[in-house]
């Protein structure tokens, strides 16, 4: 593995973030290794709060000590940084670079586990339908047939929606949806289940069951709020 010495990166995160989880697919995709700090995030270390003074947000990714924050500029700047280390994320193409860019403007998956009315709740699912509509256009554009936005490897597009996928799971189970249904949007279910077998989702990705348990959690907590509010 590479890292470490004058590499050296931290990663600071928590366990159950989908934008830390795409920064750990880029780290493991790329073979590096890495020093991992789980942050509270209701009790931030002054690591984080300096280090992403702007937003407070994780993830954050040190190399030699410089702090790089949001997650996808961490993922092209691993991408770039170590582009000697493992296959090239984005494209040779400039063109091609383009539209995979593209497809990561709108923020596709919303996470639905903090909506907390019924109203809400029905527009959430709604977005989340027409979202996934469109990426099944996209995984058809990218793609070009092979197995992965990337083609015959896992690229950008892959590693900005892999990181999401045990919350979209998630969703699907706490809301009785499916998002990523065979029928609908056939391209997006296989890869949906192509990724999440690959080598770096299991070493990367939160665990599902423990992923619901703190959504549930969450879930009541924002309930119990509205009703303190009341
Ligand atoms: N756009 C950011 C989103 C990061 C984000 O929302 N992180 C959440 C955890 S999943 C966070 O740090 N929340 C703490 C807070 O809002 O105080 C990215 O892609 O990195």
């Amino acid at each position: 593995m590479a890292g470490g010495g004058d590499d050296e990166l931290k990663l600071l995160s928590t366990w159950f973030s989908p934008f830390g989880s795409r920064v750990k697919l880029a780290l493991h995709l790329k073979g590096l290794s890495y020093e991992y700090v789980e942050e509270d995030l209701t009790n931030k270390t002054r690591l984080l709060l300096e280090s992403n003074s702007v937003h407070k947000k994780v993830p954050v990714l040190l190399h030699r000590g410089k702090a790089l924050c949001e997650s996808m500029v961490i993922v092209d700047y691993i991408d770039e940084a170590f582009a000697g280390a493992g296959p090239p994320l984005l494209p040779s193409d400039l063109y091609e670079r383009a539209i995979a860019r593209f497809w990561l403007v709108e923020p596709w998956f919303r996470m639905l586990d903090g909506t907390r009315t019924r109203a809400e709740m029905t527009e959430g699912v709604k977005q989340m339908l027409a979202a996934v509509a469109s990426l099944e256009v996209a995984l058809g554009q990218c793609s070009k047939g092979k197995p992965f936005f990337g083609g015959d490897s896992v690229g950008y597009v892959d590693v900005a929606l892999g990181g999401l996928l045990v919350w979209v799971r998630a969703s699907e189970a706490l809301l009785g949806v499916k998002f990523l249904d065979g029928d609908r949007t056939p391209l997006l279910a296989a890869w949906a289940e192509r990724f999440a077998s690959l080598d770096v989702a299991k070493a990367a990705l939160p665990d599902f069951g423990r992923v619901i348990k703190h959504a549930k959690m969450r879930r009541g907590a924002a309930a119990g709020a509205l009703a303190g509010n009341n």
